[in-house]
Formats: C-alpha cells, structure tokens, sequence
C-alpha cells in the first residue's frame, strides 16, 4: 500500500541526513517539506524563534504536546542541558514509530522520551508516571482546540511554577482563538506574540508565548 507522508519524510531523512546531526535532520526536513511535500513541522521561521525561546528559558523539565514526526522534538533536544527531563506526547501510534526513528538519527533517543497517547489522558499521570513536579517550559502543537483545555489540565494538576514558560504553534493560523482569549485575559498570564509565517508558506501565523504568574 502507498506510504504516507511522514514514512516519506523519514526516507528523507534516512537518504539526506547525517547520523548524529540534529542541523542536519533539521535541515533535511525543511528541504523535504520546500521541494517534496509540504508537512505540517514548526519549519525553520518559527523554529528559529522556538530555539530563542528554549535557550532564554534554559529549562529543566520540558513537555511537547503533539511530537508528529518529531521536527521540533529534535530543534528543542538539541538544545537543552544534560540533565534535562523532556517529555513528548503523541497519539498516533503511526507518528510515534516515525518521529522515534527522526530522533534517532539525530542521535538524540537518550534526550527525549515520546509517550504514546492523549495529552488529556497522560498530563495528568505526568507527577506519577514520570515523577514531574512542574514544567519549565511547554510547547503547545497538537490538535487546535485541544490547547484550552489542556492548558486549563495544567493548572488543575498543579504542574506550572512562577515563571513556568508555554509557547503555543499555529495561534493564527490554523489558530487557538479560545486559548488566545484564555491566556491573554487572565491575570495569571504574561503574554508576548511573536508574528511570523505558516512553515514554508508566506501565509501569517504566530506563536503566543504565555509566562505563569502562579
Ligand atoms: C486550515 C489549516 C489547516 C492546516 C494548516 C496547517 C497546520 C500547521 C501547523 O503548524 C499545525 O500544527 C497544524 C495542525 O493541525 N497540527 C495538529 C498536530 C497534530 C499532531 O499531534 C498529534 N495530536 C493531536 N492531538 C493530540 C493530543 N491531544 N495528544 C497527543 N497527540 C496529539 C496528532 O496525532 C498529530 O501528530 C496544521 C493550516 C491551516
Ligand atoms: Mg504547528
């Protein structure tokens, strides 16, 4: 039967990437999604921003909803300290062979642990299961309308700190207009919007950084 895409992106990777490199994973990536097929990754624009986020946050534990093929799990991987706790969560179990694999070749498996399962099922098992206290930072990039009520499941369980740091993909475009409501007219939120495009198109989008107050 036909392959699908992210199957296809991973040949890629495995034909144009050097094992070990996550630039270079990176790199193949935006080549594929550029020349071959358009895919729904973070992409280099927003990625860059992602990476200045992640640098300035420097954090300890970090949580990705929404891993797909593994594009941003290997952009934020690559930069964290040894040391770091960092969680992916996915629930197709399809993304979740791929994007391991991506990882993989970018030599990064030891970085980063991809959950397989629903965001609203495993942030509250998070404490338990992967003996988290709280999230430094969070990169929101699942299903739209999934960002509200997740970001409601942190608060609930107790996992944001003073300071704790949510980046949220795609506010604009496919967008999250009731979690951009949500953060930027509550009073425990310190909000920053970051404009830039859709990945590999010149469409707007933007990414809705959102600081905790406690
Ligand atoms: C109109 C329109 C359509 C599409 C676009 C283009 C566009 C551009 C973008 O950057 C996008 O991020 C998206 C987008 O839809 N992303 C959704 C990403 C889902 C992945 O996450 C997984 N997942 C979804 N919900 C959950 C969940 N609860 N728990 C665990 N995993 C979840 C899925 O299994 C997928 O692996 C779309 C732009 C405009
Ligand atoms: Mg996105």
């Amino acid at each position: 039967t036909r392959s699908t895409r992210p199957q296809r992106m991973l040949k890629a990777v495995q034909k144009n990437a050097t094992k070990g490199s996550p630039e270079s994973v990176i790199s193949a990536i935006d080549y594929f999604c550029k020349h071959s097929e358009w895919a729904m990754n973070v992409g280099d624009e927003k990625g860059s921003i992602l990476d200045s986020v992640v640098t300035e946050v420097n954090p300890s534990t970090v949580l990705e909803l929404g891993t797909y093929c593994g594009y941003s799990t290997v952009r934020i991987a690559r930069l964290l300290s040894p040391g770091t706790k960092f969680i992916t969560l996915e629930f197709n179990p399809a993304n979740v062979t791929v994007a391991r694999q991506i990882i993989a070749h970018a030599g990064l498996q030891d970085k980063v642990t991809v959950v397989e399962g629903s965001s609203g099922d495993l942030i509250p098992q998070m404490k338990e299961r992967f003996g988290i206290t709280t999230f430094d930072f969070i990169f929101l990039d699942h299903w739209k309308d999934r960002y509200l009520p997740d970001i409601k499941l942190f608060e609930e369980c107790g996992l944001l700190r003073k300071g704790s740091v949510l980046l949220a993909d795609n506010v604009i475009c496919p967008g999250a207009p009731e979690y951009l409501e949500y953060v930027r007219n509550s009073p425990r939120y310190e909000n920053r919007y970051y404009p830039a495009h859709l990945e590999y198109t010149k469409v707007e989008d933007g990414l809705e950084k959102s600081v905790f107050l406690g």
